[in-house]
Parts: C-alpha cells; sequence; structure tokens
C-alpha cells in the first residue's frame, strides 16, 4: 500500500513531543500510527534506554492490527510483523492489560489480594451505601434504591475523571453525563446539597467494596496511576496512542507518567472524535488538549481521505452524523474528502419480527458465499444479547460462526463474525450487516429532559457511525418493529431496499404529495401508501415520467377484466403499451398473493415485460416468463413520445455531429447517434467529466471535490477521464469555430498543443479559449470571431 503525501509526511513527522493526528474513519490513522514506529526506530531510538509504545484501545483491536499485517503481501506486511515479533524497543499493548500491570504491582508492594467486583457485588453495595448515605440526606429524594444505576454510573464517572474531592465534583462540569435518569426531577447543579450526597454515597460504596478487597474496573485505573506516580519513572521516548478519542482522563494521565520526555521524544494522539462512543471519554468529549496539559495549538494533522469505504457508504454514514450540530460543532470535526471509489449504496430492510431478520440474514449470506469468504462478512448489533440469537439461528441453519470476544478474537477461521457496535472499533469487514437498528434501542431513549436525551443521542449516532464505516464493500443495515429514528434521518437517496435493484426503501408520503390522484378512487386505503412509494420509485430511480404511468391497468383475461395496480407504458413506432405492471399490497401482508395476480396478468396481457410485487417490506422483481429477476431497467429515451434530455455533441476535429440521449445519471448506457441519420451506435460505457466552471473564472482545477455538476460522455470519446473536464463557454470569441456562449466544451489536460488546436491558455491567471498558432518563438492565440484580435 502507497501512503498518500499527508500520511506520509505524518510518518516521517520529526518528533517534538506532544502531537494530534486527527481523521475521519477510515483515512489511515492506525495504519500510519503503525509505519511510524518504524520509522521511528530507525531514526529516534539511539540510545540504550530508548523505548517505543503503541497503545491500542482493546485485546480486539490489538490481535486484528496483527491480523491485517499477517494478511498483507508486500513489505508492509514484514515491517509490520516485526513490530509483533519481541521486540526489545517495541511494546505494544491495550490500555487495559498496562493499567492492569502496574495495578498488579501495587498489590505486591503492599502485599494485597484484591479483586474485581463482579456487577451484582457492585449493586448490592451501593444499594447498601444509599441507605447509610439516606440517614445524613434525609431529604434528597434521588438517593434511593431506585437510582442506583444512575449512581453507579455517576461514581464510575468520577474515577474516570479523577475527581477525588468533594471540592472538585462540586465544580465539574459533567461533560458527557445527563443530570439524572428521568426520575430525578431536579439537574445536578454545581455546589449543592445534592451533589454532596452524592459524593458521600459515593464514598461510602467505595469503603464497603475494600472492606471486602474488592474494587471496580475505574477505581482500579485509578489506583494504578497513583502507583506509577509513587515510581516515578518515565519508560517510553516514543507513545502512540491509537483511538486517544475514548481514553479517560486517569488512562491519558497514566499514559503520560509513561512518558520520556527528551529532545528527540514524541506522543503522538490519534483521534476521531466522531469515533467517541463512552461517556466517561475525556478528549473524546470535546475538552481541551491543555486540561491534560498539552497545547496541541500548530501540532495537529488531519487525514480526511477515508480509503476503507465507498463514496456511497460514506456519504450515508457521514449524512448521519451531520445531522447532529452538536457533533458537527466539535473543534476537532474533520469534514471527510470522498475518494472516487464507488460501489453499492447501503441496503437497508425492514422487519416486522426478528424471525424474519434471521431469515434475512440466512437468505442473504447465501448468496453472498458466492463472491465472499465467511470470514469477511460480519454483523454487528448493539447488545450481546442480539447478537447471541442471531448466533444461533445461523448456526442452526449451517453458517458457520463466531462471536468475537474481547478475550482471543479469531479472525483466521473461515466464519462469520458476530460482533457488538462497540467493539467494532477500530476494525473493517467487506461486508457489514448492521441489525436491530431499532427505535428505543439505538438510541436508547432514556431521558424524559431533553437535553439529556441529546447527549444520549449524540453518543448513539456516533455509535452507529461507527458501526457504518466498518464495511470496506457491502453495508446492509436493518430494523425490527420500528425503525430507529436515525435511519429516518438518513436521507432515502443515499439507500436501496435490495443488493441488485436501484429501488430505494419504502418510506412513507403523506397524502398531500400523492400523485395521479385523478386516477384513484380511494385515497384512504392501506394499499394506497405502498403503490404511491412505487410511483414515486418509478418516477425519480427509474425515470419513468408520470405520463406513463397508468393506475388500474385494465388487463383481459378470457373472459374477465382484471385490473393491475400500476402499469407502466412505453412508446414505440408512436404506440403506448405496458411495459412493467406492478401489483402491491398492504404494508407488511406478504408478496405471495401479488405474485400470484402479476404472472397471470403478465400471461394474459402478452405485452408487459416486467411484473413488479410488494407490500412495502418484500419486493419481488418478475420478467413475462415469471422468473424472478434482479432489477427493473431504468426508462430509455426511445420509451418516451418524444425524445427528451437529447444533447448534440460536435466533434471538433471531425467536425461531425452526433447527438445522444442521457436517460437517466445513474444509467450505464448512452446511446449515439450521429445527426441525420438513424442508426444509432449503442456505447455501452459512460464517463462522468466534472464540469468544473466556466472558461473566464480563473484557472480550472481538476480536482474532485471543486466541480459544479458532472456530464456523461460515452467512453470511447475520452482520451483519458481523469484529465478530462468541461468548461462552460461565456464569451463568443470562438463562434467562427461553432462554439457558441452556453455551449459546453470538453477539455483533455495535457502539457502541449499542436498547431491549430483548441485550447484553454492561461494568461495572468486568467483563463481563455483560444486557437493555438506557434509562430516562432512566440505564440500566437488566436480568437474564431472576425470582431476580436489575436493576443
Ligand atoms: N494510502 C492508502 N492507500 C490505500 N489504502 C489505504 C491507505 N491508507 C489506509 N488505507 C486502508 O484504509 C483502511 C483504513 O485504514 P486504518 O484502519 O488505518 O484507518 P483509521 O483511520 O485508523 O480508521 P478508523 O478510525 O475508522 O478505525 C485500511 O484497510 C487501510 O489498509
Amino acid at each position: 500500500m502507497k501512503l498518500n503525501v499527508e500520511q506520509r509526511r505524518i510518518v516521517e513527522l520529526e518528533p517534538s513531543g506532544p502531537m494530534l493526528v486527527k481523521g475521519v474513519a477510515g483515512s489511515g490513522k492506525t495504519t500510519v500510527a503503525i509505519r511510524r514506529i518504524n520509522f521511528l526506530k530507525e531514526h529516534y531510538c539511539h540510545e540504550s534506554d530508548d523505548k517505543i509504545l503503541m497503545v491500542t484501545y482493546n485485546k480486539t483491536l490489538l490481535n486484528y492490527i496483527r491480523h491485517q499485517y499477517a494478511r498483507m503481501a508486500d513489505s508492509d506486511a514484514e515491517s509490520g510483523l516485526q513490530l509483533f515479533a519481541s521486540d526489545a524497543e517495541v511494546d505494544i499493548s491495550t490500555i487495559d492489560s498496562l493499567m492492569y500491570k502496574e495495578f498488579m504491582r501495587y498489590q505486591n508492594r503492599l502485599h494485597k489480594k484484591i479483586e474485581i467486583a463482579p456487577p451484582d457485588q457492585m449493586h448490592k453495595m451501593m444499594v447498601q451505601a444509599i441507605h447509610l448515605a439516606k440517614k445524613s440526606y434525609p431529604e434528597i429524594k434521588l438517593l434511593s434504591p431506585k437510582n442506583s444505576k444512575f449512581l453507579l454510573e455517576e461514581e464510575e464517572w468520577m474515577q474516570a475523571c479523577a475527581i477525588r474531592e468533594l471540592e472538585t465534583y462540586q465544580s465539574a462540569d459533567r461533560i458527557g453525563r445527563a443530570s439524572g435518569d428521568g426520575s430525578t426531577p431536579q439537574k445536578l447543579l454545581k455546589n449543592s446539597k445534592l451533589r454532596e450526597a452524592i459524593f458521600e454515597v459515593c464514598m461510602l460504596y467505595k469503603n464497603l467494596l475494600e472492606k471486602e478487597n474488592l474494587i471496580t474496573y475505574k477505581q482500579m485505573n485509578l489506583l494504578a496511576l497513583e502507583e506509577i506516580g509513587r515510581r516515578q519513572t518515565g519508560k517510553y521516548t516514543h507513545i502512540l496512542i491509537d483511538e486517544s478519542q475514548d481514553l479517560t482522563r486517569v488512562q491519558l494521565e497514566f499514559l503520560k507518567e509513561l512518558y520520556k520526555e527528551k529532545e528527540y521524544s514524541s506522543l503522538m494522539f490519534v483521534a476521531d472524535n466522531t469515533q467517541s462512543i463512552y461517556t466517561q471519554s475525556w478528549l473524546g468529549k470535546g475538552r481541551p488538549y491543555t486540561t491534560i496539559g498539552y497545547d496541541m495549538s500548530g501540532k495537529s494533522r488531519t487525514l480526511s481521505k477515508n480509503y476503507r469505504t465507498t463514496t456511497e457508504i460514506s456519504t450515508a454514514a457521514f449524512h448521519l452524523i451531520e445531522a447532529d450540530e452538536h457533533i458537527r460543532s466539535n473543534v476537532d470535526f474533520v469534514k471527510p474528502a470522498l475518494i472516487d471509489r464507488h460501489g453499492h449504496p447501503p441496503i437497508y430492510r425492514f422487519f416486522l419480527t426478528s424471525d424474519q431478520q434471521l431469515q434475512f440474514l440466512i437468505n442473504e449470506i447465501n448468496i453472498l458465499k458466492n463472491d465472499y469468504a465467511l470470514s469477511e462478512i460480519c454483523i454487528v448489533a448493539k447488545g450481546n444479547r442480539y447478537i447471541e440469537n442471531v448466533a444461533v439461528g445461523l448456526e442452526q441453519a449451517g453458517i458457520p460462526n463466531t462471536v468475537l470476544q474481547r478475550s482471543e478474537p479469531d479472525f483466521e477461521s473461515d466464519n462469520v463474525k458476530l460482533v457488538t457496535m462497540h467493539s467494532i472499533k477500530g476494525l473493517e469487514f467487506k461486508v457489514i450487516f448492521l441489525i436491530d437498528l431499532n427505535s428505543g434501542l439505538i438510541p436508547m431513549e432514556v431521558y424524559a429532559d431533553e437535553e439529556d436525551q441529546k447527549t444520549v443521542d449524540s453518543d448513539e449516532r456516533k455509535l452507529m457511525y461507527v458501526g457504518m464505516t466498518r464495511a470496506n464493500e457491502l453495508l446492509y443495515m436493518s430494523s425490527v418493529k420500528k425503525p430507529s429514528k436515525f435511519i429516518k434521518e438518513i436521507d432515502r437517496k443515499h439507500l436501496r431496499m435490495k443488493k441488485d435493484a436501484a429501488l430505494r426503501p419504502f418510506q412513507s408520503i403523506s397524502m398531500a404529495e400523492y400523485q395521479l390522484t385523478n386516477q384513484l378512487v380511494d385515497l384512504h386505503s392501506k394499499e394506497e401508501v405502498i403503490r404511491q412509494w412505487l410511483i414515486r420509485e418509478l418516477k425519480e430511480t427509474y425515470g419513468y415520467p408520470l405520463e406513463l404511468l397508468e393506475l388500474e391497468f385494465p388487463v383481459q383475461q378470457f373472459s374477465k377484466k382484471g385490473y393491475c395496480d400500476i402499469a407502466v407504458l412505453v412508446y414505440s413506432g408512436g404506440q403506448a403499451s405496458p411495459y412493467i405492471i406492478a401489483e402491491v399490497k398492504r404494508f407488511g401482508s406478504g408478496t405471495d398473493e401479488a405474485l400470484k395476480q402479476l404472472k397471470s396478468y403478465l400471461e394474459a396481457d402478452g405485452r408487459a415485460f416486467y411484473g413488479i410485487a410488494t407490500d412495502g417490506l418484500e419486493l419481488k422483481i418478475i420478467d413475462r416468463n415469471g422468473e424472478e429477476v434482479q432489477d427493473l431497467p431504468k426508462c430509455r429515451a426511445q420509451f418516451l413520445p418524444e425524445t427528451k434530455n437529447k444533447q448534440q455533441y460536435l466533434n471538433l476535429k471531425n467536425n461531425r455531429q452526433y447527438e445522444y440521449a442521457v436517460d437517466h445519471d445513474e444509467a450505464d448506457q448512452i446511446e449515439v447517434k450521429e445527426s441525420g441519420q438513424e442508426v444509432i451506435m449503442q456505447v455501452h460505457e459512460k464517463v462522468r467529466v466534472p464540469l468544473l466552471g466556466n472558461v473566464a473564472a480563473g484557472i480550472p482545477i481538476l480536482a474532485a471535490e471543486s466541480f459544479e455538476a458532472e456530464i456523461y460522455l460515452p467512453r470511447d470519446w475520452v482520451v483519458s477521464p481523469n484529465e478530462t473536464f468541461a468548461l462552460t463557454v461565456t464569451g463568443d470569441s470562438m463562434t467562427g469555430a461553432g462554439i457558441e456562449k452556453g455551449d459546453q466544451v470538453i477539455v483533455h489536460q495535457q502539457t502541449t498543443a499542436s498547431s491549430g488546436d483548441i485550447v484553454i491558455a492561461v494568461i495572468d491567471q486568467e483563463a481563455t479559449m483560444k486557437k493555438y498558432m506557434p509562430m516562432g518563438s512566440n505564440i500566437l492565440l488566436m480568437s474564431e470571431n472576425l470582431r476580436t484580435n489575436p493576443l
């Protein structure tokens, strides 16, 4: 893999203390960090005590990085694998294991044997602490066993933020934490009796655990920090921290203690705040680096190109995240730059039951098996419970699978992986199924208070974003019973209903927007909303204008007449005849009946080519023989009563004029015919060419991000698509050559020109279109309009 310029620059930056590498999902942050290890090792590790530490978030990630390098076939693999071999200079470790080791040191020093408290004990101790504290604070309503979950989380948050004193808690901005669990009417005001009481509960809780020789993870982290502080021994000359947006304050301070400052040492934070998914994250919640003692001004680098996912998946994922003002306004928010890697838009399905969802997974995986190894497929859900259920179902259907456990994840064996959204951070798979994106589950609807719920929404939105951005090629999303509100926020134009069909998922249409109402008898029928959605799809996705659509189209079946719900009529030789017919049923009522009707209509009429049956959930497309096909054809220019979207192309080289019809943006064909001729040349490939602006607008920059629009051309007409762009003509200096104001000219970017070529020349920062005429050592730029003079 060849790093891009910015990535290489970061890898080879001269170390100068703390620095921040931020970037969008899949922009190569981890890749860069790993490559930098070798660079640092070679150039900035010359003293005998120099060592490098790379910190990963969890064990799944650590093993995953190892697995990625083992798979790579080029020199990266060797350099990567060397890192994982036992190496005196480089340690790669998870933050948890580093802190646990320090905690063990603490125990050994004091000859203590402390155990991590199991959840039921934690709950029991908290309830005891609440009762004890209630004696001193009888008026504080929050001190009730029913709020034990909230108080346990509050205690954890305090520990994670290194809040040890009442005064600190009284004045703390509880960033990332909501005020209560809905049952607590009051906000946790600063310097209040309420905070004092909560602090007291937390102290009592800690003491109760201590008496039993128990400790929580977060308390253990704090002890580890204190222990390492006692030793005061910086160990590593260079530290690289992956996923640093999700570390707690205590974890960050612990790593600071491990850092050995030297003239050439470095501390690299690798972060993407958009992927910060834990309440206790310190920096990911937007706190400045100064809160941990570092000034990052002028020390941050940004990676914005997403290499992992296709443009279609990134666009949908970004659409989700962009809807949250809170996330967008974060100082470290990075807007992704899309690379030109196109693929299938995300597929979204809605199911009435979990069984239907499972059946869909089984069917789809059985089809995907032809193109993908099972190990390239991963199913992701919010909670373990949902994953376990699917794992059992897949097993019964004969699809081998593994639930990726935190401890020993196995990426090698050829089976489908199942993992929670939290644990998939940093990983990637070719195919991702994000399941159970259900209302109430993501985001969790826990707070009555709107502001509190917004805090939860932001975190959960990021979680779903993390899930979506794990897919290399294909992303499936599904909901059961009621879709998550996040799904509704993603514009339907970014989603599809089936893998190989252009149809977008069902979306309810308000009655005010119903089309073809003059042909309707009952606006209120339950089928109508499905029909209206399909009408919209036929129009917007497949390009069939409403004039071609007829509702309740009669089909003569022997002696009786049937009426199909929609017929798409197309023109041939001035005559309209049905091309596609559709049967719709009530939402979720199944398609069997509709399919049966369709087949009989297709047989009886004999003219239509395609049939479509849907209930908004299921979709079946068949051909006139009743065989299932993947998709419907899009509307083509010759289907229309008079040709639409016709464009004229003048080839200035051979002075021939052509006509071509672009049916639709997503059509993969362009039909071309020479003007005045009847013969159509089929051109099977089309290319997109960016329209960069107008000729007079200055120097055209051929950068993917900056174009106004795209125009489509037959591939054969373009020498090299990557070096071709279009400009709109603004003046009339070339009218003599047939180029009029308002025309679009197709330009090939090249460094040389031949005499007589029409060129876009840039003179004094201004672009102009002229005829190129070299005259000895001078160049004459000629207009082709008698009224203008040569330059
Ligand atoms: N310059 C590049 N050319 C091609 N592929 C690249 C390049 N840089 C990174 N990649 C690939 O992009 C994918 C994402 O890289 P990586 O995991 O390092 O990104 P990341 O920024 O750490 O992602 P995330 O934050 O989402 O975990 C990997 O498959 C990696 O191999």
